[in-house]
């Protein structure tokens, strides 16, 4: 499988101060990646970082990607991506439009039905202050997966939805990833997620990547005590 995203050594932050430190890890192409992490850990400024948005700077070390790929991010809070008050149809148009996508009816249906979002002449017509928040969220990854990204970078997508709607979200990602392959690089405080969705886990503390490896090693046999004490406030994990 051939790698799509390779972290070698990687320190960046704000201004001069770098908030991540050293952050070495490889991706490798359709594969589902959670990076956990309590708040302000700096799971979002890796993800700005890679993304190269958001003002953050790379003080050391180095980001690779293939050429010519398109890296999309769904944002923790989509609500500020999208104007209020016009309806989605005319922002997804907008969108792929700057990218020069054409807009197909067909495809972008089919996009938000994956999503779960099936009356999707409503949801296109519809304006984001008009949607709950679970339907806006799922808006936001509907739009950036019709760009066709080759990574899909989504920050704490979930952590502003119930536990219902929340698990929605992640099966939906898990459905995207099955039938287009798209790889997913997810980060999240949430350890109970990640298990469920990654192939791969990554444990950040401090701006430091704890640890890293295939999901199942980092849930059964953890090597670091940190993440030894985040599984025990996580008693009930099984992974498929
Ligand atoms: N725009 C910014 N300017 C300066 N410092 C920032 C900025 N954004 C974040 N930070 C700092 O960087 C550190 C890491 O923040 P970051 O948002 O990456 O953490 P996080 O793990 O994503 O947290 P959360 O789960 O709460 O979103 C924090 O100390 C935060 O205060």
């Amino acid at each position: 499988m051939d790698t799509i995203l390779r972290i070698n050594n990687l320190s960046a932050g704000y201004g001069d101060e770098s908030v991540i430190n050293d952050i070495s890890f490889e991706v490798e192409a359709g594969k589902r990646v959670c990076i956990v992490g309590e708040s302000g850990s700096g799971k979002s400024t890796l993800l700005k970082a890679i993304h190269g948005f958001g003002g953050v700077t790379k003080t050391c070390g180095s980001i690779e990607t293939p050429k010519d790929i398109l890296l999309g991010i769904v944002p923790q809070n989509p609500g500020g991506s999208f104007n209020p008050i016009r309806t989605y149809k005319a922002q997804i148009m907008e969108a792929l439009k700057s990218n020069n996508i054409d807009f197909k009816i067909d495809e972008v249906e089919k996009t938000l039905q994956i999503l779960g979002l099936n009356d999707a002449k409503r949801a296109l017509a519809s304006r984001p202050y008009e949607l709950s928040g679970g339907m806006n969220q799922r808006m936001a990854i509907a739009t950036t997966m019709l760009l066709e990204p080759g990574i899909l970078l989504c920050d704490e997508v979930t952590s502003a939805l119930d536990v219902k709607t929340a698990g929605m979200v992640v099966e939906q990602l898990l459905e995207i990833n099955k039938l287009k392959g798209t790889t997913i690089l997810m980060v999240t405080h949430h350890l109970g997620i990640a298990s469920k969705m990654a192939d791969y886990i990554g444990i950040m503390k401090s701006g430091r990547m704890l640890e890293y490896g295939p999901a199942k090693e980092i849930l059964e046999n953890p090597q670091n005590e940190y993440t030894k004490n985040l599984l025990k406030a996580v008693p009930r994990l099984k992974v498929s």
